[in-house]
């Protein structure tokens, strides 16, 4: 039974799920020491923001197949670690959206009005309103740094509550920012213009400090930031220094450049600051919804299955994925053949849609071929995490096209490989009920379904030739279920397909390669 690590609380719905496949594990709160001693026993782990799944972690995870992030941001992964150790990082993007976004909707009304202060005062028996005198949001401008789905939701609250909103997000259109309600502006606008200012955009290096003095230096004296997002975007000293010196009116912070939050001067201020310990997405709602779909996908990739949000396989919807499912069953299989034709160091591989195939996303069809391509050498190393990065590395020229025109079945796919032993191709085709189909082999027609051992000859079209290599497998008790040939021309130049039942013995392959009129033979193992 596979094992996973659960190194974060997790909603107990996420173990059930877990426990009906794997034997699991729950050990919150170790430390990296810790972890890289017992993760080599480990085929998955499940995560939140409180672990760093380290480089070092990550090599130690010999048995590793996926982590698990139960919510959105990944940035506690080293995520290029695990794509080139073929690992798949799958986070939940949509399963805590609405909490995080109220939590900032409720940092944005708790500094308006002070709400903690003024309820601690009164638990200390104190009754003083005038202190506690708030503004109100209605009609103020509100900035949203980034646009996706935190920020939009935050947008339809905020426009409810009669807010002028400005965006900044420099992946969406100024039309689809105008549909959420927002202008979209330029960032320096945005600082200029804020009366507060939402942060919902991924820490990544270009945003790393996003919000530093020279940025405060741009608001106004009553700007007041809220930052959901991630520790590190707001550069903590410098925000400190304009709070104390009164250059901007307050900040709401729940995440902090190292969590959790240590010795910090944030901690001196009054009620110009709130501080929350990571609570984002800290609802129970949340919660179970994290918890549901990042298990599922540790369930399936566990069960050979494809995960719906791999952060580091191609982004693809699941209706998507459904849809394309036997045409990357396709492309595996006619990569592992043409690989295998090839022989020797593949240099360049043509990936060529055609017909109603060509309307598809090709990404993912390309990442299949290269991983059939890939696996006869790299075995089950090979995924669809770091195909394309291991053919990278070896060089592999990868050209991808279209041919929309060809009418051939419901589509068809056509890859051509040349290497050090020459160039092959073969192309393939699913039928009405998904059976794969080779329907051709370097150039020649042909019409056959993949076998798992399979020899292919080029030879001379001429009588007799198929009576001989019949006789001369059957004198080494090799039996032939099926048995195929091709051309173009009569008498011209042919290609045999003969499946057999088990893989051709050693040394039959030059009894074949003898009998005259054969030029080449191939045994291939799919
Ligand atoms: N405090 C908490 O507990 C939680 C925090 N988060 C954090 O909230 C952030 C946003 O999450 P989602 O809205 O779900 O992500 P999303 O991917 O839907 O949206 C992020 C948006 O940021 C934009 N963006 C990227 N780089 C940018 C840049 N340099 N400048 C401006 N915009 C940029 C993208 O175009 C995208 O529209 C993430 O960092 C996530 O980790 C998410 C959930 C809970
Ligand atoms: O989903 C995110 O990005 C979050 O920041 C939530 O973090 P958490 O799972 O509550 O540790």
């Amino acid at each position: 039974m596979p094992k996973v690590l659960v190194c974060d609380p997790i909603d107990q719905v996420g173990i059930d799920i877990l426990s009906q496949v794997a034997q699991v594990d729950v050990k919150t709160g170790l430390p990296t020491e810790e972890l890289v001693k017992i993760v080599p026993e480990y085929d998955a782990l499940m995560i939140r923001s409180g672990t760093r799944v380290t480089q070092e972690i990550i090599e130690a995870g010999a048995q590793l197949k996926i982590i698990g992030r139960a919510g959105v941001g990944v940035d506690n992964v080293d995520v290029p670690a695990a794509t080139r150790k073929g690992i798949v990082v799958v986070n939940s993007p949509e399963g805590n959206t609405i909490a995080a976004a109220e939590h900032a909707l409720a940092l944005m009304l708790s500094l308006s009005r002070h709400i903690p202060e003024a309820n601690q005062s009164v638990k200390d028996s104190q009754w003083d309103r005038k202190r506690f005198i708030g503004t109100e949001v209605y009609k103020k401008t509100l900035g949203i740094v980034g646009l996706g789905k935190i920020g939009s939701h935050v947008a339809a609250a905020a426009k409810a509550m009669g807010m002028k909103l400005l965006a900044y997000d420099p992946f969406i259109s100024a039309e689809r920012a105008e549909q959420i309600g927002c202008r979209l502006v330029e960032l320096d606008l945005l600082f200029q213009e804020s009366d507060y200012i939402t942060l919902h955009i991924p820490k990544t290096p270009e945003t790393t400090h996003l919000i530093n003095a020279d940025a405060i230096a741009k608001m106004k004296p009553t700007t007041r930031i809220i930052n959901c997002a991630r520790g590190g975007i707001i550069d903590e000293e410098a925000l400190f220094t304009a709070l104390k010196e009164g250059r901007i009116a307050g900040a709401a912070l729940d995440v902090f450049e190292s969590e959790p939050l240590g010795e910090s001067s944030l901690r001196q201020l009054g009620q110009e600051v709130i501080l929350t310990p990571h609570l984002g997405a800290s609802t129970a709602e949340a919660q179970v919804n994290v918890a549901v779909d990042v298990a599922e996908q540790i369930r399936d990739v566990l069960l050979g299955l494809p995960a719906r949000s791999a952060v580091n396989i191609p982004g693809l919807h699941p209706d998507v994925m459904e849809q394309l499912r036997p045409y990357l069953q396709l492309a595996e299989t006619l990569g592992n053949l043409v690989g295998q034709l090839a022989g020797g160091r593949v240099e360049s591989l043509e990936i060529r849609l055609q017909g109603e195939l060509a309307n598809n996303q090709s990404q993912p069809i390309v990442v299949a071929a290269l991983k059939g391509l890939l696996s006869q050498a790299l075995r089950e190393r090979v995924n669809y995490v770091n195909a394309s990065i291991e053919a990278k590395e070896r060089g592999i020229r990868v050209v991808e096209t279209r041919d929309s025109a060809r009418q051939d079945y419901m589509g068809s796919l056509h890859l051509e490989a040349k290497g050090t032993l020459g160039q092959h191709s073969v192309t393939g085709a699913l039928l009405g009920d998904g059976e794969i189909r080779i329907t051709d082999v370097d150039e020649f027609p042909i019409n056959v379904p993949p076998n798992r051992y399979m020899v292919f000859t080029r030879h001379r079209d001429m009588p007799g030739i198929i009576g001989k290599i019949g006789s001369l497998l059957g004198s080494f008790n090799v039996n032939i279920a099926s048995m195929q040939v091709g051309r173009k021309i009569v008498r011209g130049d042919a290609v045999m397909v003969l499946s057999i039942d088990d893989p051709l013995p050693e040394g039959i392959l030059a009894e074949i390669l003898k009998v005259p009129g054969i030029r080449d033979a191939y045994t291939v193992t799919l």
